[in-house]
């Protein structure tokens, strides 16, 4: 495990914003870190920070205890704030150069670190300075920034919130890729956004981990429900299988049949041909996320 949060309990003053909270983190995941405003999400990067102290209970980052004030395990870790800062005169080349220099990157493994990096995050032909940049470009940026010394976890706070659905698509795909060379947790409070590309989720409610699961037992199949896509609407393919003894119906354009057993699904597919309908996909009905949630909350 690259993280583990073991009972972590943090209070301002008579306030509880984490109550007894455990997380592991697995190495080379995408753990989703989702919550409304206000569930303490921000709080506990902090405390996984070091910038803040806990009022009970233990964290690990890369097998180190994380302690308030100390900055040893933040070596292990790249960090991206909800609106990261530049030098605004600065180009992103330029930046990260700097950021090399500060943090003593030996000189020969400088430019083709930042060459890969800026190819990484889409920069690499932007000339410009950064104070042109659009708010998805800086995020870009950032991500670039924090993946610079090559750390074990990247931490994202609500990376995507401010950004249009291009930029938020942007930043998705660039987690993903950085997988392949460290773990991602990042917070959100868009449930979509987690749904992607997280292998693992977490939700915090309250102050509390109310789930905590891989994303496909999470999104868990709706009862022997597949849904179909035809090379006609599913309306028309709907009335070509008209006085089908088969369950189906018709949700947002989509078409769903209930298959109980693999015999079944073998003479549905036999009553496809019969009636002349091609398909073009098959998959299991799964609940969204969002659904999840709301079932967890009633
Ligand atoms: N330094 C502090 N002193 C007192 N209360 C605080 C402090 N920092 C955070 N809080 C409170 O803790 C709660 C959780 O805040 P936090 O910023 O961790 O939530 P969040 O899930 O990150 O929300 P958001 O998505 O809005 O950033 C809030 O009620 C906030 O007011």
């Amino acid at each position: 495990m690259v993280v583990s949060i073991h009972n972590v309990t943090k209070r301002f003053g008579e306030k509880e914003v984490l109550k007894n909270v455990n997380l592991a983190i697995p190495e080379h995941s995408i753990f989703g870190f989702v919550g409304a405003n206000g569930a303490g999400k921000t709080t506990l990067m902090k405390c996984m920070l070091g910038l803040l102290p806990l009022t009970s209970g233990t964290i690990t980052i890369a097998g180190e205890t994380v302690t308030f004030g100390q900055t040893t395990t933040n070596a292990h870790i790249g960090y991206l704030p909800d609106v990261p800062e530049f030098y605004p005169y600065y180009t992103a080349r330029e930046y990260l150069q700097l950021c090399a220099v500060i943090t003593n990157m030996p000189k020969s493994e400088r430019k083709p670190r930042i060459e890969e990096l800026l190819n990484l995050v889409g920069l690499i032909q932007v000339k410009s300075p950064i104070r042109t940049y659009s708010r998805g470009m800086k995020q870009r940026l950032g991500i670039a920034q924090a993946l610079l010394n090559r750390p074990k976890l990247l931490i994202c706070d609500e990376p995507t919130s401010a950004l249009d659905p291009v930029g938020r698509a942007q930043i998705l795909s660039i987690l993903q890729a950085a997988k392949s060379e460290t773990t991602v947790f990042f917070s959100t409070h868009i449930l979509s956004d987690a749904e992607q590309i997280c292998d693992r989720v977490a939700m915090l409610h309250d102050g509390t981990i109310i789930f905590e699961d891989d994303l496909t037992v999470l999104q868990q199949q709706v009862d022997h429900q597949f849904v179909f896509t035809f090379t006609v609407t599913a309306e028309q393919a709907l009335s070509q299988l008209k006085e089908t003894e088969y369950s189906i119906y018709i949700e947002e354009s989509a078409f769903i049949v209930q298959l109980s057993s693999d015999t079944e699904r073998l003479q549905f597919m036999r009553e496809l041909i019969d009636r002349n309908l091609v398909i073009q996909s098959m998959h299991p009905h799964t609940k969204p996320l969002e659904q999840v949630v709301l079932e967890v909350l009633k």
